[in-house]
């Protein structure tokens, strides 16, 4: 008769109706004789070791913690066996519970075999509550006290089976018990000495693994709470995959670090019989849960990523190190003898220093435990220092499938880079299935979601914020609302608006703002905008990546730029304020882009969404040496000049611009030339000239009595150009001419911007609605000028320009675009 082994957890038979739910998985797999190992129902192991620690402390709160737990035993039993049930063996474990507490609770201490024959009550419990229920279900149960036939004894690596006498008692208990569905208690067993004992933490795994050695099971399934092992954990990664399959090797160094898999010591009887191990789900029983064997696949190469806190690097430096032979040795003797367990190793080549990763409580005893083997180095100078690093996490990248495979390395590190995370140590065996990398704890988080985005274990998280949802912002998040699920699916890109903020309040949010509902969302919001509040919300711990997105025009958003961009987030605007303003702060910039290693983007400030800085830069990039830059930078003049006929007053004109969205929030930045200036500013520094603003002759088509007026005013008063625009036009028509506002700069540093009245003929009189038209002059485009043309202003090309900025920050992050 072939034998299958289950495993069910705590959470498995917490109360009745879901030890129901376990007879009814057996019963649905009862074409294989079962042999079932049990945990007790959950929280009642710990239910225990109160119970037992209390009443030898002498606190007379005991019996009610007693008689809650009985409750609760009583109640699950008469659920499943109804009311006038035999309970006779349950009152039979309370009462030598009782008997047992009572004589602790004289004795005044607590004996190591009182804590273990009580702690393990919570198995034979459960087992007996289980094995009852099958039987009154019309199963064949028999229930297996593991203490009466499972013999361990005590090593340095735990508690291991003595397998001759454990066999020879499960033989003589076979001999009389026949049944197909052997009920067994987990966690409990026997010491050599007839103590009665446990297997320690994780025990019912243990047992699990250890009794479908023991009946020569087929396999071993142990059944939790959740469809199987994940790629990560999903509170710090929550789009963690389950993965369907996974090596011993892989689900040991995974567990190692903290996964919630199985204790590697689990699966040593696994292992040895090659017997796979499947995690499944007792509440969806359906689904195949993760398998477990000796053989996984080799894809993907990273199959699970893992962090493990707490932890402190213990350093010892030194020249006297280098090529001494057994160094090592003593450093690990040393850490040995103090007891301190060592999480991770890692030597340089030059052997000048020894760098090792310990659990935070113990690293201080590490320190003192090298100091001393140490003493006559560290007196002699030949070691100088032996120092502690305090708050590190380490990250574990695992995979069967990075042996042997270039460039895995390379792409955790490059996505570790790319999230901004120091590196402080890296271990990596010759197995190559583990890449250990000590990081700053409050790093970790960020640093396990980077790699697990990497490789496409999910998708590469960008936190965004918003600032400025106007006439530009507003396309800006109906393109990205538009996209968003189609980049997620196809470049794995998920870009979430996590704040969006106005010049009024912002809202904040956690796990992201929908692009498509944020009118709602922000015109409930009520918190004044705080932007360094704002930037920090934004540069999330844990998530991998973070970007502000400013569709403002504001110079005072743009004074941040600089410390956003050292602080590593990345910042896209179309406002043209950091690119032409102070020198000093567009400098700052510069250098704040350097530090934080971040991205600045802002290809929309001149031509909105056309490409005029990218062909800029790759003129400049493959070489090219920029002579002069000429044309139309504004869409809201160019509108107007090409609209302007003398049939509609000038200032009717600039209403319509305004309100198609051409024209800057203030339309007097369009009308005094500022704009193009600004723009022309951002073209020069762009090639390398140190233009500032002030350097740019602008002619103002803005009356002086209009400069300084409030903009409600300026609106209302608007008609007051009307008249120097007509009389312009009716000049420029009586020599044959046409109206046009052009933009000049060239490699001398002359900077002008201005109405030209230009011939009929001319290029610049056959453009069209908001159309821009920029010639660069270069050494190789000397004769025949280069030219970019197209729409440049109106929001849906500004915001399509915004989004093509920040999917490219999202490229240069490692999306695959
Ligand atoms: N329109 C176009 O064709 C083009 C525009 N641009 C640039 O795009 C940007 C946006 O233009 P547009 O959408 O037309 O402007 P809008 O005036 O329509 O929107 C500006 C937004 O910025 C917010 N804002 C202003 N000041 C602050 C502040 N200090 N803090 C936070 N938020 C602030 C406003 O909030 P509130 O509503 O509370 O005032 C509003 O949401 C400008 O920099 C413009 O130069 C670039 C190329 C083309
Ligand atoms: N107001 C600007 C908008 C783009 O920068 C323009 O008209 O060009």
């Amino acid at each position: 008769m072939g034998w299958v082994a289950h495993k069910f957890g705590g959470s498995s038979l917490a109360d009745a109706g879901r030890i129901r739910q376990v007879a009814t998985v057996l019963g649905a797999r009862d074409d294989a004789a079962q042999v079932v190992v049990v945990s007790a129902m959950a929280g009642v192991t710990d239910a225990l070791t109160r119970l037992v620690t209390d009443a030898a402390a002498g606190d007379a709160d005991w019996r009610v913690q007693l008689a809650g737990l009985r409750g609760r035993h009583v109640e699950a039993a008469t659920t499943l066996l109804g009311e006038h049930a035999d309970l006779g063996w349950l009152d039979s474990v309370f009462a030598d519970l009782a008997d047992l507490l009572h004589a602790q609770s004289l004795l005044g201490s607590l004996s190591r075999e009182a804590l273990d024959f009580v702690q393990g009550l919570g198995e034979v419990l459960s087992a007996g509550l289980l094995t009852r229920y099958l039987r009154s279900q019309g199963r064949e149960a028999a229930r297996l006290d593991a203490r009466d036939v499972l013999v361990v004894s005590e090593t340095e690596l735990g508690r291991v089976v003595e397998d001759t006498p454990t066999r020879d008692r499960l033989a003589a208990w076979r001999a009389v018990h026949d049944a197909r569905c052997v009920v067994v208690t987990g966690f409990v067993c026997r010491a050599a000495d007839g103590r009665i004992t446990t297997l320690g933490r994780n025990g019912s795994d243990y047992s699990g693994a250890i009794f479908a050695d023991l009946f020569d099971a087929t396999a071993l399934h142990i059944w939790t709470d959740v469809d199987g092992v994940l790629s990560a954990d999903p509170r710090l990664v929550p789009e963690a995959v389950l993965l369907d399959r996974l090596s011993y090797d892989e689900a040991c160094e995974l567990a190692y670090f903290g996964a919630r898999v199985i204790h590697p010591q689990t699966l040593a009887p696994a292992i040895r019989r090659g017997m796979p191990i499947v995690i499944r789900n007792t509440f969806n029983a359906g689904h195949p849960g993760t398998r477990i064997e000796a053989e996984s696949s080799a894809q993907p190469p990273v199959k699970g990523l893992t962090t493990i806190g707490d932890l402190a690097i213990v350093n010892l430096e030194g020249a006297g190190m280098i090529g001494v032979p057994g160094t090592a040795e003593r450093v690990f003797g040393a850490l040995h003898d103090a007891g301190v367990s060592v999480v991770m190793i890692s030597q340089g080549s030059s052997e000048h220093s020894i760098c090792s990763v310990v659990r935070a409580a113990q690293a201080g005893r590490a320190v003192a435990a090298l100091q001393h083997a140490f003493a006559a180095e560290l007196a002699a100078g030949s070691i100088h220092a032996v120092t502690s690093t305090p708050d590190i996490a380490v990250l574990a990248v695992v995979g069967d499938g990075m042996a042997g495979t270039p460039g895995i390395a390379a792409q955790v590190f490059n996505s570790l880079a790319r999230a901004q995370v120091n590196i402080r140590a890296i271990a990596q065996g010759a197995s190559e299935r583990n890449i250990s990398i000590a990081v700053a704890a409050g790093d970790a988080s960020r640093a396990l979601r980077a790699v697990h985005a990497a490789f496409f274990l999910s998708p590469q998280t960008v936190s965004v914020g918003i600032v400025g949802p106007g006439n530009v912002g507003r396309v800006f998040l109906q393109q990205l609302a538009a996209r968003g699920e189609e980049l997620r699916r196809r470049a794995n890109l998920d870009l979430r608006v996590r704040a969006i903020a106005n010049s009024r309040v912002q809202c904040l949010h956690e796990s992201g703002i929908d692009p498509a509902a944020w009118p709602e969302t922000l015109a409930a919001a009520t918190a004044p905008l705080e932007l360094d509040a704002f930037a920090d919300h934004v540069r999330a711990p844990h998530l991998p990546h973070a970007l502000i997105v400013d569709l403002s025009a504001s110079s005072e958003i743009a004074g941040h730029y600089a410390g956003w961009l050292a602080r590593g987030i990345h910042v896209v605007t179309p406002n043209k304020q950091a690119g032409s303003g102070d020198w000093s702060r567009y400098q700052a910039i510069r250098a704040a882009q350097a530090e934080g290693r971040s991205l600045f983007r802002y290809e929309a400030t001149v031509g909105a969404g056309l490409p005029v800085i990218s062909t800029l830069r790759d003129l400049l990039d493959t070489g090219d040496d920029i002579l002069s830059i000429e044309g139309i930078l504004s869409g809201t003049l160019a509108w107007l000049f090409n609209r302007f006929d003398g049939s509609v007053p000038f200032s009717a004109l600039v209403r319509e611009a305004r309100e198609l969205g051409y024209t800057e929030p203030d339309p007097r930045d369009d009308l005094s030339g500022m704009d193009v200036a600004r723009k022309l500013t951002i073209l020069a520094r762009e090639a390398g000239w140190s233009l500032r603003l002030e350097d740019v002759e602008v002619e103002s088509l803005v009356p002086e009595a209009l400069r300084g007026v409030p903009r409600e005013d300026f609106l209302a008063r608007l008609h007051e150009l009307d008249e120097a625009l007509a009389t312009r036009l009716a000049g420029a028509r009586d020599r044959g001419c046409i109206l046009r506002h052009v933009a000049h700069l060239d490699a001398e540093g002359r900077a002008r911007v201005g109405i030209a009245e230009l011939p009929a003929d001319h290029a610049f009189a056959h453009l069209a609605l908001t159309d821009n038209i920029i010639q660069f002059r270069s050494r190789r485009y000397c004769d025949n000028p280069l030219i970019v043309r197209g729409p440049g202003a109106g929001p849906d090309v500004t915001a399509a320009g915004v989004f093509a900025d920040v999917l490219r920050v999202a490229a240069a992050l490692g999306a695959q675009l």
